[in-house]
């Protein structure tokens, strides 16, 4: 599953896993974008700190997996070099390539969109706000295998990382739209910082007060 995970958030981490239960993957590997062209001249996070964010939130599931293709490509991202390396790194395996109803939208503007559907077979799942359909594929899928693409209903979860990213620069919850680790993760880098800095030092003052040190002896204080 790609994306550019800026921040991963539950919707994506469901979508992965119900993919993999509803095709009995072996393995779901999430891919954060390096350079994601298509949102050139937006505001993305480092690299690094996507890529992290999303070994934090995948820890946990022994079904997920975090790789670091596109991250270590110095180029745009495209997802025919994704599944070219993919490929390459597991020539045995069969592969998917997870999407979300408004990735699959676009997917006629991909660089070489053509050659997709020859290096892996495509999941579209549905996402709230937008339509699952493949009208505006039908006419290139003629020929290819009738499990080219896939549509899958999932829980429908209304979270995008625009959202988290909105809440966390008004210094408002991202509690349980993303996983613990990664709200946690967010703070300690102060990703995604308010334009009233002065206002999140005061959060994050509030937030972490000095530790209890009441309890312990005279002789040890001066010890330390
Ligand atoms: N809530 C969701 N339900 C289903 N699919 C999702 C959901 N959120 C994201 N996806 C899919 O996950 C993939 C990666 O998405 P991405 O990292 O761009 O997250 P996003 O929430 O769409 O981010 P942004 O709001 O910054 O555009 C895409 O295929 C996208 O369609
Ligand atoms: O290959 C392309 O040209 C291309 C253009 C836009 C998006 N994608 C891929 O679609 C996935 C979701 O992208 P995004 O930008 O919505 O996070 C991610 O794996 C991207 O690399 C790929």
């Amino acid at each position: 599953m790609g994306g550019t995970f800026d921040p991963i958030h539950h919707g994506h981490l469901v979508a992965a896993s119900e993919v993999s239960d509803r095709f009995g993957l072996d393995e779901v590997i999430f891919v954060p974008t390096g350079q994601p062209w298509q949102k050139a001249g937006k505001e993305v996070s480092p690299a690094e700190d996507r890529y992290l964010m999303t070994v934090i939130a995948t820890a946990s599931n022994p079904g997920f997996s975090v790789s670091r293709v596109d991250v270590d490509r110095e180029k745009a991202t495209y997802t025919v070099d994704t599944l070219r390396d993919l490929r390459a790194q597991n020539p045995d395996a069969d592969l998917y390539f997870i999407t979300g109803a408004d990735a699959l939208e676009t997917i006629l503007s991909w660089q070489d969109w053509e050659e997709l559907f020859r290096l892996a077979k495509f999941v579209g799942v549905s996402r709230p706000g937008f339509e699952l359909g493949i009208e505006h594929l039908a006419e290139h899928l003629t020929g290819q295998p009738k499990d080219a693409l896939t549509l899958v209903e999932i829980p429908a979860l209304a979270i995008s990382s625009t959202e988290c990213r909105r809440r966390a620069s008004e210094n408002r919850p991202v509690w349980y739209l993303v996983p613990d680790g990664v709200v946690q993760y967010i703070s300690k880098r102060n990703l995604y910082r308010p334009l009233d800095a002065e206002r999140l030092d005061g959060a994050v003052t509030v937030s972490q007060p000095a530790p209890d040190k009441s309890h312990i002896q005279p002789q040890n204080r001066e010890n330390t």
